[in-house]
């Protein structure tokens, strides 16, 4: 076998320190510059980075009644806008209280975040709207009972649901850029599951993305149904036994408990789906369980035109 003679390699290394001594400077004073005056202003006040492939990963399946090919976050058949409308809040709890589960990604789990009144008048008013429960590849919305078997529900914007927008609006620092989607209640009789998924589809570059997911649990007569993360941990402490299912062996289970809500941000600081809110409703065995969705997206704004003065 030929080996290189040490002159052939040392010319080679030092082919590349000249490409390298090229290539520093071109990349400090011209690419990077170019790169950060492309990349909207919104993500870069944000320290999100330019750069966001959606393919890069792929697209989750997931709740249908979008097309991110087609992102309105102006289409109020999908968005809440908050349009100044001022909601009184009938029921409304004394107060949540909040215990962090997860930094990176963040997930929070809140007690009491509805109130009795609240989760029951949104669970009587949404009783003659369910239709089956539709899941969403990336191209195509189907009905899937093998993937995701519950009906589902689109709430009218009354002042309670009203309050709710605002509540998850307050609990994200009014944090700009980000719309309230409409609001699902989702009912699982015996057997409803919806298996693993991620909320977040990794369209931000093409217009927005789901950024945070409130999952509120509104009734929970049932056994079983629990909410699975199977790539997170249960963290240490009996005093999480309350929430979480202490027999899970895979990941952690939250068992769900009327009012209480789980909050996670699906999306890291670079605009990215994180891995770790992989997550599934598991069947429930009887009774009924009622969930609420409060999905947030993220729509950076379009950068401003420049403009010759
Ligand atoms: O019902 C649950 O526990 C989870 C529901 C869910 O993940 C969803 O609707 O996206
Ligand atoms: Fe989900």
């Amino acid at each position: 076998m030929a080996s290189s003679s040490p002159s052939s390699t040392t010319s080679r290394l030092s082919t590349l320190i000249t490409w390298l001594l090229y290539f520093v400077p071109v990349y400090i004073f011209v690419l990077d510059p170019l790169a950060r005056s492309w990349a909207p202003e919104s993500l870069r006040e944000l320290g999100w980075s330019a750069g966001l492939d959606p393919d890069a990963h792929d697209l989750a399946e997931s709740d249908g009644g979008y097309t991110p090919s087609t992102l309105h976050l102006t289409d109020d058949s999908f968005i809440s806008p908050d349009d100044g409308v001022p909601a009184h809040c009938p029921g409304e709890a004394d107060g949540y209280r909040v215990h962090l589960l997860s930094r990176t990604p963040l997930i929070l789990y809140i007690e009491n975040f509805v109130s009795e009144q609240e989760a029951d008048h949104l669970m009587t008013m949404s009783l003659d709207k369910y239709t089956p429960s539709i899941v969403y590849d990336g191209v195509t919305e189907r009905v899937d009972p093998t993937k995701r078997l519950s009906d589902r529900a689109l709430l009218d914007r009354d002042d309670t649901v009203r309050c709710l927008e605002e509540r998850a609006r307050a609990f994200q620092g009014w944090r700009p850029h980000l719309y309230i989607e409409r609001m699902w209640a989702q009912r699982y009789n015996a057997s409803g599951h919806y298996r693993h998924h991620y909320d977040w589809t990794g369209s931000l570059a093409r217009g927005g993305d789901r950024l945070s997911t409130f999952m509120v649990y509104l009734g929970a007569d049932c056994e079983g149904g629990g909410t699975h993360f199977p790539r997170l941990n249960r963290p240490e402490g009996e005093k999480w036994c309350r929430f979480l299912d202490c027999d899970e062996a895979v990941g952690l289970t939250f068992k769900p408990i009327k009012g209480n809500a789980i909050f996670w941000e699906n999306l890291g600081p670079d605009g990215m789906g994180y891995y770790e809110t992989w997550h599934a409703a598991y069947p429930v065995t009887s009774g009924t369980k009622v969930g609420l969705n409060i999905w947030s997206w993220y729509q950076p704004p379009r950068p401003k035109k420049r403009t010759r003065v």
